[in-house]
């Protein structure tokens, strides 16, 4: 996660944004997660999201949005399933995770009770099972509609499903059941089965599950139940929805009744008088755990009383009477054989532990996550060392720490590669970013389909009907290798056809398989269902076409450079009046561009220009080591004594041999820009970064074989007008804020810059002009603050004589 402020140094307008960031990405992985059973980040991440999200909520309470995640359970049924209405609502549980929290759940309960101190509050102590909750609705004694939780009040009617489990009764036994009772509980998966399914998955090529919870619930939610029927899936009862007469009139003495009829209820739990009992059974529940035949992630406490439960009722998404106790993460000790390298879609470069496999909480692990660079250097994680590993029902195990005892000598510091494994470009990392990411771009396979996803984006080449799904097809079936090759689509419509085909084959037979049921005739649907499809690619061919010529500016914008965004690539392209000069100019400054050294000295912390400059002036006159026995630092405090403390404390950091500092320093000095690439980070709006970004591109041969490719298939890539200085705006930086009602905000951004001004996106001290539509908000705030002059659309328009 990228440095984050301070949930107590944010600004009421930074609250605002970061709730409305919170709630979008909380809600991504809330499906994730409970619809599609393949979340994407650990659960102890996802709670720090959380944990924030209420933090900021906390301070801020006004802000408190319709769609906050603090109000929200699970994510929305899938429309896969028909929606089944709950009745009453299914909700989550509030968590605690110290004994102090236990404590206050207690005293919150006999407060709002208004109870005495004499008077005593029994609990059950159920231990938590990491499944997927289900409600089954009998009436008259038979099983007749089960569903999952969805978001609470809606969830999938999975009733089909449901039936296929040995634990769920089809008809109640004993008696004494009410007439119409929906009974909720868990459904899991034995670690055991869950271990040997994704054994025998593996082996077949077929899907693994992460851990036992997303198996089950991946496993129950399957459009085929006789899937379903051959999983090892198993169900607790614990608590109930509705019911048409009272059955109990203690939650101890409900489970009592669940047994009776046929249901399995969970025999480790326990019914305590207060809450003291409540530590020891957590404890004594702890212990056992990692023996138990299935994941559990702590043990819930409920009033035992059900009488005072109703009396307690709800919060937005919890009861009042009940709290999850959440167990600490399991751990294991194993010895780490490798760190691999991956490259995900946006070049990330994620380092991943391969592991001796070890049994960390029932469950066999191989991989684990080392997040980046940082955290490896950091623990000093190196490869032979003997590491702690953390489970926490999470996706990825997470190496926590290393058993430096256990070293042995010949391990050496890992080096975290500057290259990317996949396509050999240099991989690099932003001042202030942990991740370090690969520069190949548009010929990093490993990025492709992201990047030509860009290109044919609506702000870069805009091919209409060029959607995500055609970039993922053709690329999966090998007609799509870089930008050049959109343009050679007409001429291969053979093959594309072929690979729509095809995967509409895959499609089907997928489909087939999970209707686990020979359906020829549909397949022969599927195939003839294409010749439809392949109206549109005529459509896509001609649209494709329309964009051979294209302005310099978009071409620019598309080849998504490092640092070059749309505004960056209008700027250069001004500059510029054919693509043929500007090439001409990015490649005389590739050659100057600073040096690797040069680069890697400006970007490091701690070291200002200034500092850097001193230090390029200096590094000629460094001569061998002047004090031999003398540790790193003061030789460096000793010979750069004018220097900054930061800067000789990073240079320490970073270096603990007095001859490869040296060595790295005359470098630096030698590769300081030459004049050309001066003149390029000159270009108004450009920058040393952005000019080092873009020349380093042209630097690399196969980025200039992409481009030479792309511009063979283009009819013309067009110049944009000079920017103008005579107009009433021009060289002013205007921000637009709030609806404009005379034309969409591309056109005014478009007109305004076609006039000499720079359109900015927030307001500063640098801002002349703000134009405000209605609706506006905290930028016309930031105008008053700042003293920028505001004006309406229509005066903006009579101001650049439009009006
Ligand atoms: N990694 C991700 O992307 C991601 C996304 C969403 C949620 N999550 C994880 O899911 C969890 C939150 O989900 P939640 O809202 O279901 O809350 P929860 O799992 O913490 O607690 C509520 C659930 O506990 C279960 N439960 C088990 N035994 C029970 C018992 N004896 N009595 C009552 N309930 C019992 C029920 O299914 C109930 O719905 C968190 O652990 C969170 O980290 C992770
Ligand atoms: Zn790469």
């Amino acid at each position: 996660m990228s440095a984050e402020v301070p949930v107590s140094d944010l600004t009421e307008a930074q609250a605002v944004l970061e709730l409305e960031r919170l709630a979008d990405e909380i809600a991504a992985h809330d499906i994730r997660y409970h619809q599609e059973d393949a979340p994407s980040i650990s659960d102890a991440d996802y709670d720090a999201l959380k944990r924030r999200n209420l933090e900021i909520e906390a301070l801020f309470p006004q802000h408190v949005r319709e769609n906050s995640p603090s109000l929200k359970v699970g994510a929305a049924a899938s429309s896969q399933f028909a929606p089944a209405p709950h009745g009453v609502p299914m909700l989550s549980l509030d968590n605690a995770f110290a004994d102090e929290d236990v404590t206050d759940f207690d005293a919150r309960v006999r407060r709002f009770l208004r109870l005495s101190a004499e008077d005593h509050v029994a609990f059950t102590a159920e231990p938590k099972i990491d499944g997927l909750s289900a409600s089954l609705r009998y009436e008259k004694g038979r099983f007749v509609r089960g569903a999952t939780r969805g978001d609470g009040r809606t969830g999938e009617d999975i009733t089909a499903n449901l039936r296929t489990l040995n634990d769920i009764p089809e008809q109640l036994s004993g008696s004494g059941w009410p007439d119409v009772i929906e009974v909720r509980g868990e459904v899991y998966a034995p670690v055991e089965e869950f271990e040997a399914f994704n054994k025998a998955s593996e082996e077949a090529g077929g899907r693994t599950y992460a851990n036992p919870r997303n198996f089950a619930a991946g496993s129950l939610r399957q459009i085929d139940p006789t899937v379903t029927a051959k999983r090892p899936l198993r169900f607790f009862a614990y608590a109930w929805g509705e019911v048409s007469a009272p059955f109990a009139e203690t939650q101890w003495e409900a489970l009592g009744r669940f047994k009776d009829w046929g249901f399995t209820t969970n025999d480790r739990s326990r019914r305590v008088e207060d809450a003291q009992g409540l530590l020891d059974v957590y404890r004594g529940i702890g212990a056992e755990r990692s023996t138990l035949p299935y994941d559990i992630d702590g043990v819930v406490y409920k009033v035992d009383r059900l009488d005072w439960q109703s009396r307690l009722g709800f919060v937005s998404r919890s009861p009042r009477w009940a709290i999850a106790h959440k167990f600490p993460a399991q751990q294991a000790t194993t010895t780490l054989e490798a760190i691999d390298i991956q490259v995900g879609r946006t070049g990330a470069l994620t380092p991943v532990a391969r592991l001796h496999p070890v049994t960390v909480g029932g469950v066999v692990v191989r991989n684990a996550t080392l997040h980046n660079e940082d955290e490896i250097i950091r623990k000093d994680v190196r490869v032979g060392d003997t590491v702690v590993l953390q489970r926490a029902g999470d996706v990825i195990p997470q190496v926590v720490a290393v058993v430096e005892a256990q070293r042995p000598p010949e391990a050496v510091p890992y080096v975290f590669p500057h290259v990317c494994p996949v396509c050999g470009s240099k991989a690099v990392r932003d001042a202030g970013q942990a991740v370090r990411r690969c520069t190949g771009g548009l010929i990093c396979s490993a990025q492709l389909t992201e990047r030509i996803k860009h290109f044919v984006s609506r702000r870069a080449f805009d091919i209409e009907g060029f959607g995500d799904i055609y970039v993922d097809l053709l690329f999966d079936k090998g007609v799509l290798k870089s930008p050049a090759d959109i343009f050679r689509l007409r001429q291969r419509a053979e093959a594309v056809k072929a690979a729509i085909l095809e995967r509409r084959k895959e499609q089907a037979e997928a489909r087939r398989l999970q209707k686990a049921q020979d359906d020829d005739a549909r397949v022969g649907k599927a195939i003839s269902d294409e010749n439809r499809a392949f109206d549109g690619l005529e459509k896509l061919f001609d649209s494709i076409d329309a964009r051979r010529r294209i302005s310099l500016d978009r071409f620019l914008f598309a080849l998504g450079i490092r640092d070059i965004g749309e505004t960056t690539a209008v700027n250069l392209a001004r500059a510029f009046d054919s693509f043929e000069e500007l090439r001409q100019a990015l490649l005389r400054a590739s050659e100057q561009g600073p040096a690797e050294a040069y680069a890697e000295l400006s970007d490091m912390r701690g070291m200002g220009p200034k500092a850097r400059d001193q230090l390029l002036l200096i590094a000629p006159t460094l001569e061998a080591d002047p004090w031999p026995d003398a540790p790193m630092a003061q030789k460096l405090d000793h010979a750069l004594a004018g220097l900054a403390s930061p800067a000789r404390r990073a240079l320490a950091a970073r270096f603990d041999d007095w001859s490869a500092f040296v060595a790295w320093a005359k470098e630096a000095a030698a590769g300081a820009p030459g004049d050309d690439f001066v003149s390029l980070s000159a270009i108004d709006g450009i920058g040393p970064v952005a000019a080092q970004s873009i020349a380093a591109f042209f630097g690399e041969a196969h980025n200039r074989d992409l481009v030479e490719a792309l511009v063979g298939e283009l009819a013309a890539i067009e110049p944009l007008a000079k920017a103008k200085t005579d107009t009433a705006v021009a060289g002013k930086t205007v921000v637009f804020t709030g609806a404009l009602e005379k034309m969409t905000r591309d056109e005014a951004k478009a007109q305004a810059e076609g006039l000499g001004a720079k359109v900015a996106g927030s307001v500063s001290k640098k801002t002349d002009l703000v134009v405000a539509g209605p609706g506006a908000g905290s930028k016309l705030k930031d105008a008053e603050k700042h003293g920028v002059k505001v004006l309406t659309e229509d005066e903006w328009l009579e101001m650049i004589g439009v009006g």
